[in-house]
């Protein structure tokens, strides 16, 4: 089946690879003309586990090319995949201009029956908007050409992606039509095997479906953080907490870590999207706007936790920051607590010494050079001279640490641990004062 794929994004770039893999032709077409050409050299712009080699593979068996010609892209492939950025608005609603931008230029090119499928995260009703927009050119050059619009939310992790695509839980399509229906069969069919996981349903709920699934994480995260703000005041430990909560099969262990706020391309505007979808037709969604609220919070628990450590004296001190990425396996650092953290701290006249497996490029994408930001290319190089230690992303090589060396090497003995990685009592018997996320009076620092 040829393919069409708009946006060479984590979700164009992940779709296009994995639907290559399975036999499907895919042309993926994108604005960016370095990051075509930085794709047809055979680089990959993002860091995504196993997405270099799955590309390298398919290209070399000539099943995905990279293109900035939006005229061959849209004549390329029967199913028209929209996978472009649907970012936050001024006013937190999402910013259809791209989206919109392709459906214009797929009306613009296209000759015979297209089918329209719509992967971004999109607010319910944009689908007709697509459709009417690909409409108006069609009029605009004066013919009129069957096609279709469907909607296919995406439900992939970043760092888990090309597992999450392949062994996703369901694949959602929004159509009435049964011609679409056919289609999306034979595109998804190879991830069919073993069970049958497409879910049709009308084009309004495979919408919504999307946002109530990225806003019920976002929920059980800043619920989380909730108690555990609650369990620090109460003297009760949220690790302990959440494991006693996450037996019960129906809450479950997963999406309960407490940590220092969700981050991401998406969770943020996403739960900011829908609030504004619910405000627009006169129903504020408290809930919604509340996940909100407690994650700005908590954003901010960290830079608090050192104010706390230093009696708010942070400035002339260096600060050590492991992990920038808003979370393990990717280097995408688009509101990571991280960045919170190294604002604050910067504002307050400290400075940063940083690290991170994967997003230090990026990390000087977006900050540049400055004095008081030194990204380091080996985790402990971090530490050198450092008055204190946070922990921000929970990568797998954070999760060992000679707690004695870490003392020696602290100007300060503070370890505040983003991500609650460690026992409290085990870093305190070295030494070093902990501070966790909500891990309760029993571990209050005993500074030296
Ligand atoms: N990043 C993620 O993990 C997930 C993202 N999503 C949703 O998927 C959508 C895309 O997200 P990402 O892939 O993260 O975005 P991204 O920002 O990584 O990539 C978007 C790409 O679209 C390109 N683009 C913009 N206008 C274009 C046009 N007219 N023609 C061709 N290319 C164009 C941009 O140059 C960019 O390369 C968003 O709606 C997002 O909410 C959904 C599930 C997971
Ligand atoms: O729409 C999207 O883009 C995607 O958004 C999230 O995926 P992603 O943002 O890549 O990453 P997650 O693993 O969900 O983590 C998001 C944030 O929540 C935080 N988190 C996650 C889980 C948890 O228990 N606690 C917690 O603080 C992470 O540290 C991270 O900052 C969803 O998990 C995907 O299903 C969805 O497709």
């Amino acid at each position: 089946m040829r393919i069409t794929i708009f946006g060479s994004g984590y979700v164009g770039l992940v779709t296009g690879a994995c639907l290559a893999d399975v036999g499907h032709q895919v042309m993926c077409v994108d604005i960016d003309a370095e990051k075509v050409a930085r794709l047809n050299d055979g680089e990959v712009p993002i860091y995504e586990p196993g997405l270099e080699e799955l590309i390298s593979n398919n290209k070399a068996a000539g099943r995905i090319e990279f293109t900035t010609d939006a005229a061959k892209a849209v004549e390329f492939g029967l199913l028209q995949f929209i996978a472009v950025g649907t970012p936050s608005d001024e006013d937190g609603s999402a910013d259809l201009k791209y989206v919109l931008k392709v459906a214009e230029t797929i009306g613009q090119h296209m000759n015979d029956y297209k089918i329209v499928v719509d992967k971004s995260t999109v607010p319910v009703g944009t689908a007709s908007k697509v459709e009417r927009t690909v409409a108006a050119e069609l009029e605009k050059r004066g013919i009129n050409l069957e096609f279709d619009v469907c909607s296919n939310p995406e439900f992939l992790k970043e760092g888990a992606a090309i597992e999450d695509f392949s062994r996703g839980s369901r694949i959602v399509v929004g159509t009435d039509s049964e011609r679409v229906k056919k289609a999306m069969i034979e595109c998804y069919g190879p991830y069919n095997r073993q069970r049958d996981k497409m879910m049709f349903m009308g084009v309004r709920s495979a919408e919504l479906t999307k946002y109530a699934a990225n806003a019920m994480l976002a929920t059980k995260i800043s619920f989380i953080n909730e108690v555990a703000n609650l369990a620090e005041r109460l003297g009760a430990d949220v690790e302990e907490v959440r494991h006693g909560i996450g037996s019960d099969p129906r809450i479950g262990y997963s999406f309960i870590y407490p940590g220092c706020g969700y981050g991401g391309s998406c969770f943020p505007k996403d739960v900011k999207a829908l609030a504004h979808t619910a405000e627009e037709i006169g129903h504020p969604a408290e809930m919604i706007k509340a996940v909100e609220r407690v994650n700005a919070r908590q954003k901010n628990k960290l830079f608090e936790k050192l104010c706390q450590a230093f009696d708010g004296q942070l400035a002339g001190k260096t600060i050590a920051v492991w992990g920038l990425a808003f979370k393990p396996n990717t280097d995408d650092m688009r509101e990571a607590p991280s960045r919170a953290l190294m604002e604050a701290l910067w504002d307050a006249g400290a400075r940063v010494q940083a690290f991170d497996p994967e997003a230090t490029a990026e990390c000087q994408r977006i900050y540049g050079e400055r004095d008081d930001l030194v990204l380091t290319e080996r985790r402990d190089d971090a530490l050198e001279g450092a008055h204190a230690l946070v922990i921000c992303t929970e990568w797998k090589a954070f999760r060992t640490i000679d707690f004695n060396e870490l003392r020696e090497k602290l100007v300060e003995p503070v370890l505040v641990d983003g991500r609650n990685l460690f026992q409290p009592d085990t870093v305190k018997a070295a030494g070093l004062a902990y501070y966790g996320i909500g891990r309760g009076d029993s571990v209050r620092p005993v500074l030296a």
